[in-house]
């Protein structure tokens, strides 16, 4: 059990108030005729770190916009201090003392972390006193940053401490947090629970949303849980199981991956001494990368943020163009300078990290995401000039039963997901393509324990009907509940992938933290 972990009571007393600082009394909120919001109340208390839970889809998101005035309800109260308030945006939130820290990132890309950050403070400007100040406050928490670095060129990982490091300068008294270590490894994730401790010490409360229970049971002093847009319950989280804290949240048994041995076919993803020199200032190169997967197996490549992953999902995916042809060979196919229709006429598929953007337009519908990905592959979805929309209508159908994807209305704008829907919906919108090769990247990165069960459990399926899959991720019990073999990307080199079986969490957790050592001490 965590240090932080202990009774309500006893916070109380230390930071000496009885009166919540935020109260939510009975908020509805509705999109259309579907309500999102239907009579929520909460209370968080000053220097409690407080769970929201609640599986994909059951209104924690709406909530949080809601107390943080980037949505307005349609019925409903919110006390600051015992006080009743109305949050008409983001702003009158931030001069009460609210921050928040996004689940989807709201950083420009083509600006550097110090003038991202002056914009968010009244009346400041990126001078090199800012960005004297970001060095010191981000290596104090524990959340190294270059002030100066493009947020385009940053990692997710990365760009998540700006977002935190950004929160931190505004001196808040509530910190919302959209599932703040989804990107990080366990490492950083504990660097966060020290800061997230000290700053609750000091009076700071935290409304904390994460989908991995194991780390609400070691951090949170309370926990509400929602489903279906209501409130279902509260708890205690260190006297709950992790079991226990997943039925109150979906309220039935969570499945169990089931990883059998798969039967080896051909070598199906081939990288020859794949290089690819970075472009970018902040960029990492790929440095003489090998790697084989046969068909029928899982190879997962673990690491830190920031050491490649992305370079090697765009090297993987055709989104840039490399120097030989034969450095990516797909299906015994040399498609190097391929690009990405071509590759998934070979058979490819590719689920990129970031599901809005960049897995999904947010501004189209479901059905038209599906004919972006689709169209050219030749699968019907094109036909003598004509989309067959109705054709896309049904795969959307589909891939919302299989992967349960919770909707307001039947073709919805990808926006209008929860960010654990848009993740199942483009998971399963590649999976059901029965591709001869997946690359995909962080699976389950913000879905809930039973969908990340659902999606696990179909990328295994997958490649037992003879699929090559490679996954890049950073969440070491996903990579050891899928993977067949693991292999550790490290400033943009690659390890030998080693058998799952004759490695530890803790060895490759070692292997990835070497490689973050070398790198700080390379930039240092
Ligand atoms: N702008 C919108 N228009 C229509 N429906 C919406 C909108 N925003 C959210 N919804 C719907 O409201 C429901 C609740 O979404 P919300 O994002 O609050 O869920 P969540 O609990 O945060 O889920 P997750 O864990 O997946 O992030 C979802 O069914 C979603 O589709």
């Amino acid at each position: 059990m965590g240090e932080g972990t202990g009774d309500t009571g006893e916070i109380l007393r230390r930071v000496g108030g009885d009166t919540p600082l935020l109260e939510v009394r009975h908020v509805i909120k509705r999109f259309g005729s579907f309500a999102a919001n239907d009579d929520v109340s909460l209370k968080v208390m000053p220097g409690e770190i407080h769970a929201l839970l609640g599986e994909n889809g059951a209104g924690k998101s709406t909530l949080v916009k809601i107390i943080y005035g980037s949505l307005q309800p349609n019925a409903g109260e919110i006390l600051w201090k015992g006080k009743p308030v109305t949050v008409a945006s983001p702003a009158e939130a931030r001069a009460l003392g609210v921050g928040m820290v996004f689940q989807h990132f709201s950083l420009f890309e083509a600006m550097t972390v110090v003038e991202n950050i002056a914009l968010a403070l009244p009346n400041c400007k990126a001078t090199r006193e800012l960005a004297d100040t970001i060095a010191r406050v981000s290596a104090n928490y524990g959340l190294p940053l270059d002030p100066n670095a493009h947020i385009a060129d940053l990692s997710v990982g990365e760009r998540q401490r700006v977002e935190i490091v950004r929160c931190l300068l505004q001196n808040p008294e509530l910190i919302i947090m959209d599932e703040p270590t989804s990107v990080l490894t366990p490492q950083e994730a504990d660097q966060l629970f020290v800061t997230l401790r000290r700053l609750a010490e000091e009076g700071c409360a935290i409304l904390y949303i994460s989908h991995r229970l194991e780390e609400v049971r070691a951090l949170c002093h309370h926990a509400t849980i929602m489903r279906r847009a209501k409130v279902v319950a509260e708890a205690d989280p260190a006297r709950e199981t992790v079991n226990t804290l997943a039925q109150l949240m979906v309220g039935n048994e969570i499945i169990r991956v089931i990883r059998d041995k798969g039967r080896l076919g051909p070598e199906a993803i081939l990288l020859k001494g794949l290089t690819q020199i970075s472009q970018e200032a902040f960029g990492v190169s790929l440095q003489d990368v090998n790697l084989s997967v046969r068909s029928g197996e899982i190879v997962a490549i673990a690491g830190i943020a920031g050491n490649g992953q992305k370079e090697l999902f765009d090297a993987l995916s055709g989104e840039e163009p490399l120097e030989k042809e034969d450095m990516v060979i797909f299906a015994g196919e040399a498609a190097g300078l391929m690009d990405i229709n071509q590759r998934r006429l070979l058979g490819a598929a590719f689920v990129p990290e970031e599901r809005l953007g960049h897995g999904a337009v947010p501004a189209l519908k479901l059905s038209e995401n599906v004919v972006l990905t689709r169209h050219g592959t030749g699968e019907g979805i094109a036909r003598r000039g004509f989309t067959r929309f109705g054709k896309a209508g049904r795969i959307v159908e589909k891939v919302t039963s299989l992967f349960d994807v919770r909707k307001g209305v039947l073709d919805p704008e990808a926006r209008s997901l929860s960010g654990g829907n848009l993740q199942k919906f483009v998971v399963g919108r590649e999976v059901e393509r029965t591709p001869k090769i997946l690359i995909i990247a962080q699976p389950t990165w913000g879905v809930d324990a039973g969908a990340a069960a659902v999606i696990r459990q179909s990328l295994i399926d997958l490649s037992r009907k003879g699929a090559a899959i490679l996954v890049i991720s950073q969440d070491l019990d996903e990579i050891f509940e899928i993977a067949d073999r693991i292999a550790v990307i490290s400033r943009g080199h690659l390890s030998k992938a080693e058998d799952a079986d004759t490695l530890t969490p803790e060895k490759v957790g070692l292997l990835m933290a070497g490689g973050a050592e070398k790198k700080g001490a390379a930039a240092a």
